[in-house]
């Protein structure tokens, strides 16, 4: 048993802030893994995730095997849809997309995912997922059919927030969304962290150090990065242990 989740919220009550590199198995590929892996492994990164918004079948299950050869970083299933679920992986974020009013993603794949959930050993981790507007379309809003919540409507995206964590949600993770025009503004972070209980992960658009350390600052507990890494590998030298 990993604990995934009790050890982030070790490291919240720490002060000790989390890194994900997200991996998208539609964009890596197989033979370099085991390069891009040994980069993670040197960096500040403290988490891997696996996902995307449209993966085929099969993909992450071979990809998350290969990642395992060379880390022994936790490996975290953040799934655009059921087909990505794969029990080789150590956890599973269980979003509910609470920004949107599309019932497939507040709870239907959900009921869908229980089949193939019920007799894995995967962590799942129930998080309240909230797209936020960056400046263009991103692939969760084409994919999920919902509109985000415009980027001024703070007390609306923190209300939703809330609403994640008193339903019982252990996360919440604020997306701008893969690519993003604007990160997630630190003063949007810095409202929604004031407000809860439970750890924040942050992700979409973060492409510098000095984003990442506003964002840290600001509140974000955890940053998912996925885009920047894919890019340029040489950002993980900026991010040496
Ligand atoms: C409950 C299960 C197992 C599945 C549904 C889970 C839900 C509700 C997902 C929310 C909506 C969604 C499509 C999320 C995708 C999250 C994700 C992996 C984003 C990163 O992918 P991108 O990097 O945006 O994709 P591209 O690079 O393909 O644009
Ligand atoms: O690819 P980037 O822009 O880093 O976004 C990461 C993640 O939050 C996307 O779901
Ligand atoms: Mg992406």
């Amino acid at each position: 048993m990993k604990n995934i989740f009790q050890n982030i919220n070790t490291s919240v009550a720490k002060n000790e802030k989390l890194l994900a590199v997200l991996i998208d198995p539609d964009k890596m590929k197989l033979t370099n893994v085991k390069s891009f892996i040994s980069k993670v492994n040197q960096s500040i990164a403290t988490h891997i995730f696996v996902g995307g918004s449209d993966v085929d079948t099969g993909l992450t299950e071979t990809l998350v095997l290969e990642i395992k050869k060379h880390t022994t970083l936790p490996v975290v299933l953040f799934p655009g849809d059921v087909i990505q679920i794969t029990n080789k992986a150590d956890a599973i974020l269980f979003l509910s997309l609470i920004s949107g009013r599309n019932p497939d993603y507040l709870i239907g794949k959900h009921v869908e995912a229980v089949s193939k959930l019920r007799d894995s050993n995967l962590e799942v981790i129930s998080t309240g997922y909230l797209l936020i507007e960056n400046g263009k379309q991103t692939s969760v809003e084409r994919v999920s059919q919902t509109k985000p919540i415009e980027r001024d409507q703070i007390q609306h995206i923190v209300d939703t927030a809330k609403a994640g964590e008193l339903l019982g949600m252990k996360l919440i993770y604020l997306e701008a969304g893969s690519g993003a025009t604007h990160a997630i503004e630190p003063y949007i972070i810095s409202k929604v962290k004031q407000e809860l209980r439970i750890p924040l992960i942050v992700g979409g658009g973060i492409r510098t150090k000095t984003e990442i350390e506003l964002a840290y600052k600001a509140g974000a507990d955890l940053i998912v990065i996925g885009t920047a890494f894919e890019k340029d590998e040489t950002f993980f030298d900026h991010l040496r242990k």
